[in-house]
């Protein structure tokens, strides 16, 4: 495996090792001990799986609230999707940006999402699913949004989205009860097997311009 840094403080790109042979390949998708090289020591304790029948379906932008804020690994096991996350926590460098990725059910490349931060995805194919651990259990009742369409975090996608559930087209926009109050971690060690992606130029939040009244 190895870590990609992303420009958002503690997401990374995993970055597969597959073992192929004639029989088609294996690959290694967690290991608690290669997780520890990126600072990563929690368990995993949910896996959920999601499938999308059509193309352009949208799923987010979700996270847990506090006490039950988790660090979720995304992989598309078949499809393709557009994948982003967004920083929601307050007092963070990147507080409000959003960082995307292709994932598909042929690239070996899986996103760690850490906690506080939003995510979601648009699929780009049919027949898309993905898998995803969590660090936390599902906690009905103590699930934050954000609009996808959200003028204040200006994520561009690759297309409209045409399948939307009724609970992601009714988030708020931004305002303060997004802010999971999450702490950055502020170790900036160096890793072994890390790349970085370059920084995106990304619009200047300015909260007294884009609070609703939702
Ligand atoms: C997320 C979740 C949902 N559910 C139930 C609630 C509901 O009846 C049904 C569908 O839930 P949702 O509409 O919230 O599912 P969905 O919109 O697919 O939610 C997912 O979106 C992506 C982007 C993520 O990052 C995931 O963590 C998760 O939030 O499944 C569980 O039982 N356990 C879970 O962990």
């Amino acid at each position: 495996m190895i870590f990609q840094e992303t420009y958002l403080k503690d997401a990374f790109v995993v970055n597969l090792a597959p073992h192929i042979d004639s029989r088609g390949y294996f690959v290694r998708l967690f290991s608690k001990n290669e997780f520890k090289e990126i600072g990563f020591n929690k368990e995993f304790v949910q896996v959920n799986y999601a499938s999308n029948t059509q193309k352009y379906t949208l799923r987010g932008f979700h996270f847990q609230l506090p006490p039950f804020c988790e660090t979720k690994l995304i992989r598309c096991v078949r499809g393709k999707v557009q994948d982003y996350i967004v920083d929601v926590r307050k007092g963070s460098p990147t507080f409000l940006k959003s960082f995307t990725i292709e994932l598909s059910g042929d690239n070996t490349q899986m996103l760690l999402v850490p906690e506080g931060f939003a995510h979601g995805y648009l699929t780009l194919e049919e027949d898309s699913s993905l898998i995803y651990f969590h660090s936390m259990l599902y906690k009905p009742g103590h699930e934050g949004g954000l609009r996808f369409d959200d003028p204040v975090l200006g994520i561009e996608m690759p297309a409209v989205p045409e399948i939307v559930s009724e609970k992601d087209m009714h988030w708020p926009y931004i305002n303060e009860t997004h802010f999971t109050g999450i702490k950055t971690r502020h170790h900036r060690k160096r890793y072994r097997h890390i790349i970085h992606f370059p920084h995106r130029k990304r619009r200047i939040y300015e909260p007294e311009k884009h609070y609703s009244e939702n």
